[in-house]
């Protein structure tokens, strides 16, 4: 039932996916770590939602569990699992879109650079494969340390000959959720209706809401915007703490994984207006990379939104972000081209 077959990936090879004239919408979403803390989740809910046609669950362990568990659910989506290095090339072939929550998480007392050891290699490798069988695929990045592992990947597709800027994406979303939960609960606006944009990166002083273009408008104190931005740049500390040990955020970060995936696949099929903040290659700052809203389209990015006005106290956010990022990104740059 969870069949390996190539005949499959071919034949959907054959299908043009043309979403930008016909809307088309055979898509495949390849989920890389999808047994762990996040994957599981993530594919739940890309499971249930109808735009995605066919998900391909691949992981180093545990893949026909899930599958098998994910595939009673009726709702239209195919899924198929792939377990361990052998049937990775397969699991990415001809996929629309991946996302990578692949890789270690923190434990008390560690910054998200700690990972970079384990996580760099794993996402090097993932990023090597998708170069080679999936190389027009819309890659959504969440392992940690972001800020460097989307130039790990963008560096492998840059020596594969075949770099897109446009569509490799640092997940950022959950940075977003947050902010937006943390303003409404601070003046009881509607969740859901709130949005405020968060730029930078991700990790600490890198992550930067900006409150002062929050939809509805708020304003707050100068003491409390500071306690509400430092509070959503360690949001995930604050997750990693709680759970003592055991691991870091897993269901919000579904959610927003879960959003941004759906979000690349609306902006494939031609939707319009379809926005969210992402970690790209960008010449918005003097960091390589920068998270800023995007437009999405057909190709990735469709437009890059920009800064949009920032107050003073956001200005200096961002100098004390730049060069922060900019090591990051060096970092992994480095690690791929030696
Ligand atoms: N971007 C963001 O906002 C967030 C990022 N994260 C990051 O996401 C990553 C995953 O976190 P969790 O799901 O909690 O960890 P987890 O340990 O529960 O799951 C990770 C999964 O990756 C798999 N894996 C390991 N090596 C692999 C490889 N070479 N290929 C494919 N799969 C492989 C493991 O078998 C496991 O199933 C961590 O690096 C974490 O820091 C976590 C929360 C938010
Ligand atoms: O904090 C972590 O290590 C996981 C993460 O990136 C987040 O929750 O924002």
């Amino acid at each position: 039932m969870f069949s390996r077959s190539l005949r499959v990936s071919s034949s959907l090879q054959g299908n043009l996916r043309n979403f930008g004239t016909t809307k088309q919408c055979n898509v495949k979403v390849a989920v890389a770590g999808a047994s762990g803390g996040i994957g599981q989740p993530l594919s739940l809910l890309l499971k249930q939602n109808p735009l995605v046609t066919e998900l391909s669950l691949y992981d180093i362990v545990n893949t026909p569990g899930v599958a098998a568990d994910l595939s009673h659910i009726n709702s239209p989506a195919k899924v198929k699992a792939y377990n361990g290095a052998e049937a990775l090339k397969e699991a990415f072939s001809c996929a629309e879109v991946i996302i990578i929550p692949a890789g270690v998480p923190r434990k008390p007392g560690m910054t998200r650079d700690d990972l970079f050891n384990t996580n760099a290699s794993i996402v090097r490798d993932l990023a090597v494969a998708a170069a080679e069988v999936a190389p027009k695929a819309l890659i959504g990045i969440i392992s940690n340390p972001v800020n460097s592992t989307v130039p790990i990947a963008s560096e492998v597709f840059i020596k594969a000959g075949n770099y897109d800027p446009k569509r490799i994406f640092g997940v950022t979303t959950l940075d977003v959720v947050r902010a937006n939960t943390f303003i409404a609960e601070a003046k009881n606006l509607d969740p859901i209706k709130t949005n405020v944009p968060v730029i930078g990166g991700h990790a600490g002083i890198t992550i930067i809401p900006l409150i002062s273009q929050a939809t509805p408008k708020v304003s707050f104190p100068a003491d409390q915007l500071k306690a509400l931005t430092e509070r959503i740049q360690e949001a995930g500390t604050e997750v990693v703490k709680a759970k003592a040990g055991t691991g870091s955020a897993t269901l919000s970060m579904a959610f927003a994984g879960a959003r941004f995936a759906i979000s690349l696949i609306r902006g494939l099929r031609g939707e319009s207006n379809v926005i969210e903040c992402a970690y790209v290659r960008s010449d918005v700052t003097e960091a390589k990379y920068f998270s800023t809203p995007i437009l999405l389209g057909p190709n990735g990015v469709e437009k890059n939104l920009g800064l949009g006005p920032l107050s003073d106290f956001e200005k200096e956010l961002v100098k004390a972000a730049v060069p922060e990022l900019k090591k990051n990104i060096e970092k992994g740059e480095k690690f791929v081209k030696g």
